[in-house]
């Protein structure tokens, strides 16, 4: 599913460079919606990766993460972006620890205050409606996400983020 954003897609235009766009996904939302984006934690509890996130975080499946999902809402609380984020426990020590208490705050604002943040390439993913992302916020159609693992005092965290049919329609009509 995942594949390097090189691959030849046929990413929808409006989207292209959202999906790319190796800064903070929360700083973009915010100027889109000239206002705060608001974050709403749907789950942020102990759990095992998926096959795919413990390769791409180079952990066995065995290896419980903090797992964080949560939905990014627009302005007039348009429902914008689910992400997963996935946190080793082996990261979440040091400098890193405050972020089992993120709670309702974006992760991207702790994030890239740091000049040494690390951030792998972007992959992507046409992620169709199986119940990876509650079936409330994605309907019946597939949906663009993307994703990366953001590397911070030698520490790693996998972010997946999948843009929502109220974001798509936000950005189609803005092209
Ligand atoms: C990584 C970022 O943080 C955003 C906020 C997240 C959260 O609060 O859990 C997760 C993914 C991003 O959409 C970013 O802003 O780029």
């Amino acid at each position: 599913m995942w594949q390097p954003s090189s691959a030849r897609w046929d990413i929808p235009k409006h989207l292209r460079p959202w999906l790319n766009d190796p800064g903070s996904l929360t700083a973009r939302l915010n100027a889109l919606g000239r206002a705060p984006i608001k974050v709403q934690v749907l789950r942020q509890s102990w759990g095992r990766p998926r096959l795919s996130e413990a390769r791409t975080l180079g952990l066995r499946t065995s290896k419980t993460c903090l797992i964080r999902e949560v939905v990014l809402y627009g302005p007039r609380q348009q429902p914008w972006v689910f992400a997963r984020s996935l946190f080793p426990a082996a990261s979440l020590t040091g400098a890193l620890r405050h972020l089992r208490q993120l709670d309702s705050r974006p992760l991207g604002g702790y994030l890239f205050t740091h000049a040494r943040l690390g951030r792998s390439k972007l992959q992507l993913a046409l992620i169709p409606p199986t119940g990876i992302i509650p079936a409330a916020l994605q309907g019946d159609t597939s949906l663009w996400g993307r994703r990366s693992v953001f590397t911070l005092y030698g520490k790693k965290l996998l972010v997946s983020e999948t843009f929502l049919p109220d974001l798509e329609q936000t950005l189609q009509r803005n092209t």
